[in-house]
């Protein structure tokens, strides 16, 4: 594509997301949100903290920047999620992925700008966990998806 194809596509998705409520300003509050949520899960919050311990400065806007490329197509990610969370190997574990999608989905349904927006991120989650997941695990059991 042609850079003005490829803005013109960009600015296609970003239209269609902010009909569904689905901005930077959005992001922000949702990541900020579900990572509050996650730091003091019984189970999740201990990995997450021992992992990012004092750079939550540095992970929440990493996270923001990941969810405005995945959702905006925003090109402001450029990490490597499979080898971040390799990296936790020894203390991630298959079952936590679906821990991890339930207090997301209760986060978007707590926040959510639209009706339209949960199944938006929600969609993009369970693909992208299911990425990792066969990648950290070889496994391609991955559950009944909660929406498709
Ligand atoms: C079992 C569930 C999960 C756990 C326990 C987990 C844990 C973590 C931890 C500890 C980090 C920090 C890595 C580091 O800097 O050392 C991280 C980074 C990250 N996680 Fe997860 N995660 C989970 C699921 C997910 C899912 C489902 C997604 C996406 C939908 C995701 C996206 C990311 C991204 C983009 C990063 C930043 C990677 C980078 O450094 O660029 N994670 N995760």
């Amino acid at each position: 594509m042609t850079r003005d194809r490829v803005s013109e596509a960009r600015k296609a998705i970003q239209d269609n997301a902010a009909s569904l409520g689905i901005t930077t300003a959005y992001i922000s509050t949702l990541v900020d949100t579900f990572y509050d949520r996650i730091r003091v899960d019984e189970v999740l919050g201990p990995i997450f903290n021992d992992a990012i311990g004092d750079n939550w400065d540095v992970h929440l806007p990493r996270m923001k920047a990941f969810w405005a490329s995945v959702t905006l197509n925003a090109g402001l990610y450029s990490g490597k999620p499979v080898e971040a969370h390799r990296k936790h190997s020894e203390t991630i574990e298959s079952q936590h992925f679906d821990r991890w999608l339930a207090i997301f989905q209760q986060t978007l349904h707590d926040t959510a700008p639209t009706p339209e927006t949960p199944a938006y991120f929600m969609i993009r989650a369970e693909r992208i966990a299911n990425r990792l997941k066969l990648a950290l695990f070889g496994t391609s059991d991955l559950g009944a998806p909660r929406y498709d």
